[in-house]
């Protein structure tokens, strides 16, 4: 009976799926002592390359120290029922299998079929794999036929044999020795840390497809994010250029606005002292003309026949009479005429004109200029009147007198003494340069005589034939459709128009002067002002006439067509003398009509107009006729006519409080259109600076707006720059994740690459070592067959001598000192005497074994590298054994013990053999297994 190491079985099969039980099942060991096979009593089929289910049961089967007898039941066994047909005999399979941490590695696979009783079918190519439920499936692909499995054994990779190829080190973790490992457990290892790292290259890959999904999404809202960035940068830009571009404009408002508040300070200031002042001026005046009105009523009161001359006076309204004397002529004072005229009461515009006789007739006028009197003096007094049209009313300025008596020159002047005419026009221009901020003005002017009762263009460029007409418009003024209106924007202009107006004006001669005119000239300026500050629009005309003279038709002693000229010339002026009569009768009908040039002025002559004649005398005696005719005409112009009579009463209270009515009026006219200027004066600077409080305001609110606007722009733009800053810092961790991504994928690729690298070179290793594995398995099939015949010879060659030995112990007698021997072996306990035999008749066979023997210790001494110091205690139990076995083998039959010694050459067995074989060598044994689970525990 051998005894059998219960550790060396890790799992226990049954075919056909029947659950194992430990009493029902046929146990055995088989030709080795280390293979152990447990065979099902109903055994099961295998279909023809079917696939054979098993169960596992391992626990419970055996305990340690179980004991099981070898050949109580293998002789029993039949195995012959079904034959192999193409299968491979003999063969043993070494492959190993690593399947779950759970379940037991398998080291080799034995399926036992007919090939010889006991002798273990080896199949190669059998696919084991253990399922999750303990199930073990087999595969048979190389076998054909039907045969039937007897019995399944799988063992620990610990099991393994040594013999079958080359060894391979390891290292230890702890001391740091080689361990020798068979190929093997190197496959296992391989496969192990192959199945690893297969499983981890799995996880990698799926690890590494994760993130390259993650990857894929993280560029995608990287671009997305990137495009919004993009968006928003545009965005950004064109809010920066608009906000840019209102912050220019706000700049320049705000500058103009600055410029505008300083500048309405300042003129608030102006303003408000200018007011101050005008209300002091107003108040004084006003208190004055109470003072005045006072004194007049009083003299009213007193003198009643004054009261008609107060409202002649208030009748005449604005016509104004100045009167001018030339100084005498050259011709004149060579001719030795004298001048009757008087000066000396000329400041109180009054002038005497010493008459026939010894006669002086006074003459009082609002102005009368002397014969030094110069062009600034005069047109001084009538520059306030100028002025007046630019503020809206009518006006005419005209020059009356005889001849010669220096109406052009008062009109025109020369170029070193400038008339009223150019004057009136540069003082224009001047106020207009002045009212510029509060006003604009378009001045047209327009030049035209009238000769014969007919209207000349003086400023057209070509004659025409078309007759000049009169017209009066739909709001009632008169103008003459066709006229040349010039529009003149300066003063070079104006003297250019004067100059072309000059010299186209008819130009006749006479026996009395020289270059005497025999027509009307006049000057027609039309102002067109706009009022800035409330919108008002006036269109006004001033005239600036310069009359025929008015000499007497005898005198002229004119004839034909000069008599024609001075026939008109005298009709239109005696129309303008009944039109002012009429003006100061206030007459209900006004004869404007009577001629062209009444006509022509009858916007400007009377009503809301103002007037002005320039009366011009000469001084000479021999005019003196003349220019009392032109100073009576005058003074009816004026509307008071002071009779020389009463020019020369000078008695008494009643002159003195006539004096001092005429001064009372003057200056309460004067002080009334003071008053009225000054009136206007503030209106228009309230109107002003309403004007400018409204722009104030509106400015202010723009201002406001503008600001708004800004605060509104900038906190959008704080806004996007945040968020421009919030997504550059996500692009950039988007980017970091990325690239830390793409390092990662390129690192996994590495490694992935060095693994299938690693792979390839381990399947060439491992199919290097099947091929070895092949030729090694050939050679031991030459082997055991030689043996086999060896041990046929050898127990023919035992028969023969047991043969003779028997024949001889017949024959022989006792005396032989070998049969002494034999009776002491008679009386030796059989298996003594078996074992005495064994030592005799098998020194053949135990040649064979020994040179066996040889050739495993050649082999091994081939085996590369040096041997640990398990493995080196292993080979000395292996000797041990060894020696155990051959002792052992003189009392076993000859034909077991070259079965067995074809089974021993593994190199573990011989352990187990020495074990099973003899109990004292049982602590070797643990001393074996302990190594044994030393090299299990390096392995893992
Ligand atoms: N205030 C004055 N000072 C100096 N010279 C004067 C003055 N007034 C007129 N004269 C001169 O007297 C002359 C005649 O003057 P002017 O031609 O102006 O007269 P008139 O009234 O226009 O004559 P007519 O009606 O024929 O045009 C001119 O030579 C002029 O220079």
């Amino acid at each position: 009976m051998d005894n059998f190491d219960t550790d060396a079985v890790d799992s226990v099969l049954c075919v056909s799926g029947s659950r194992l039980v430990k009493s029902g099942f046929l146990c055995t060991t088989n030709f080795t002592d280390n293979l152990v096979t447990f065979i099902n009593a109903g055994g099961g089929s295998l279909k023809k390359e079917g696939e054979l289910r098993v169960c596992v049961e391992s626990d419970g089967c055996f305990e340690g120290g179980d004991v099981l007898r070898t050949g109580d039941y293998l002789v029993d066994l039949h195995f012959a029922e079904i034959v192999n047909t193409n299968g491979p005999k003999g063969m043993r399979l070494f492959d190993v299998f690593m399947q779950e941490e759970k379940a037991s590695v398998l080291s080799e696979v034995d399926i036992y079929s007919i090939v010889g009783a006991n002798k273990p079918l080896q199949v190669v190519d059998v696919k084991v794999s253990v399922g999750k439920d303990g199930a073990i499936f087999i595969r048979f692909d190389g076998i054909c036929g039907s045969p039937i499995i007897n019995g399944i054994c799988i063992k620990h990779a610990t099991n393994l044999p040594e013999s079958q190829g080359e060894h391979g080190f390891l290292m230890c973790n702890n001391c740091g020795t080689e361990v020798e490992i068979s190929s093997t457990q190197q496959k296992i290892i391989r496969m192990k840390s192959m199945a690893k790292y297969e499983k981890k290259i799995e996880e990698l890959r799926i690890q590494c497809r994760l993130k390259t999904d993650e990857c894929y999404e993280a560029w995608m809202s990287l671009t997305a994010t990137n495009e919004n960035l993009e968006r928003v940068r545009v965005e950004l830009d064109n809010r920066s250029f608009e906000k840019l571009l209102l912050d220019q404009a706000i700049e320049k408002e705000a500058a103009k606005f600055r410029d505008l508040s300083s500048q309405y300070e300042r003129d608030k200031k102006l303003w408000g002292i200018a007011i101050d002042e005008l209300g002091r001026k107003i108040k004084t005046m006003k208190e004055e003309h109470c003072q005045l009105s006072f004194e007049a009523h009083e003299c009213v009161d007193s003198i009643p026949e004054l009261n008609k001359m107060v409202y002649a006076v208030k009748a005449l309204g604005n016509i104004r009479v100045f009167c001018r004397c030339r100084p005498l002529s050259k011709g004149e004072v060579s001719a030795g005429y004298a001048t009757v005229v008087d000066f000396s009461a000329a400041k109180d515009g009054e002038l005497g004109l010493l008459a026939s006789g010894s006669t002086k007739k006074i003459f009082k006028f609002d102005r009368v200029y002397t014969p030094k009197d110069g062009q600034v003096e005069v047109f001084a007094d009538a520059s306030p009147m100028v002025i007046s049209v630019l503020d809206g009313y009518n006006v005419c300025i005209f020059a009356y007198g005889q001849t010669g008596s220096g109406k052009t020159f008062t009109m025109e002047g020369t170029e070193q003494n400038r008339g009223v005419n150019y004057r009136t026009l540069e003082q224009l221009f001047r106020t207009v340069e002045e009212r510029k901020e509060t006003s604009t003005y378009n001045i047209f002017v327009s030049v035209l005589e009238v000769y014969n009762e007919q209207i000349r263009d003086l400023l057209a460029t070509s004659p025409t034939s078309k007759k000049l007409e009169i017209r009066q418009t739909s709001e009632g003024a008169h103008h003459v459709p066709g006229i040349t209106e010039a529009k003149v924007e300066n003063i070079k202009e104006v003297w250019e128009v004067l100059q072309a107006g000059s010299n186209a004006r008819a130009v006749g001669s006479n026996n009395v002067n020289e270059h005497s005119s025999r027509s009307h000239c006049m000057l027609g300026i039309v102002v067109k002002a706009k009022n800035l500050i409330n919108g008002e629009c006036t269109k006004s005309k001033l005239w600036l006439v310069d009359l025929a003279g008015s000499e007497r038709l005898a005198k002229t002693e004119a004839q034909g067509e000069r008599l024609k000229e001075a026939q008109n010339i005298n009709r239109s002026l005696s129309a303008l003398g009944d039109v002012i009569s009429s003006l100061a009768t206030k007459s209900g009908h006004i004869p404007y009509r009577n001629s062209k040039l009444t006509h022509l002025l009858q916007d400007s002559l009377g009503g809301d107009s103002k007037t002005l004649m320039f009366l011009q005398i000469s001084p000479s005696e021999q005019d003196v006729g003349e220019t009392l005719s032109s100073l009576n005409f005058a003074t009816r112009v004026r509307g008071v006519e002071l009779g020389p009579a009463k020019k020369h009463i000078d008695t008494g209270e009643l002159q003195k409080l006539k004096l001092m009515l005429e001064k009372a009026k003057q200056e309460l006219r004067s002080k009334d259109d003071a008053l009225h200027k000054l009136e206007e004066n503030v209106l228009n600077l309230e109107c002003k600076a309403k004007g400018k409080d409204q722009l104030c305001k509106n400015q202010q609110g723009t201002v406001n707006e503008l600001e708004s606007q800004l605060e509104s722009k900038t906190e959008l733009c704080r806004l996007l720059e945040k968020q421009l800053l919030q997504l550059s810092e996500r692009m950039k961790g988007k980017e970091e994740i990325c690239s830390n991504f793409q390092r990662k994928v390129k690192e996994l690729e590495n490694r992935l690459m060095e693994r299938e690298q690693s792979e390839s070179m381990t399947q060439y290793k491992v199919k290097e070592l099947e091929n070895t594995l092949k030729e090694r398995t050939q050679e031991f099939e030459v082997h055991s067959g030689m043996l086999q015949q060896k041990n046929i010879e050898l127990e023919q060659k035992l028969r023969q001598h047991e043969t003779l030995f028997s024949a001889e112990k017949l024959r022989t007698t006792p005396l032989n000192p070998r049969i002494s021997n034999m009776e002491n072996i008679q009386d030796m306990d059989p298996p003594s005497l078996r074992c005495l035999k064994m030592n005799v008749g098998s020194s053949d066979l135990l040649k064979g074994t020994d040179s066996l023997r040889e050739l495993r210790r050649k082999r091994q001494s081939q085996s590369k590298g040096t041997k640990n110091n398990f493995l080196l205690s292993a080979s000395l139990l292996e000797k041990k054994s060894m020696t155990a076995e051959s002792n052992k083998a003189k009392h076993v039959d000859p034909s077991r013990a070259l079965a067995r010694i074809t089974r021993s050459t593994k190199p573990f067995s011989s352990n187990q053999r020495a074990s099973s074989n003899n109990k004292t060598n049982r602590d070797q044994v643990q001393g074996s297994k302990e190594g044994s689970s030393k090299l299990k525990l390096w392995l893992r």
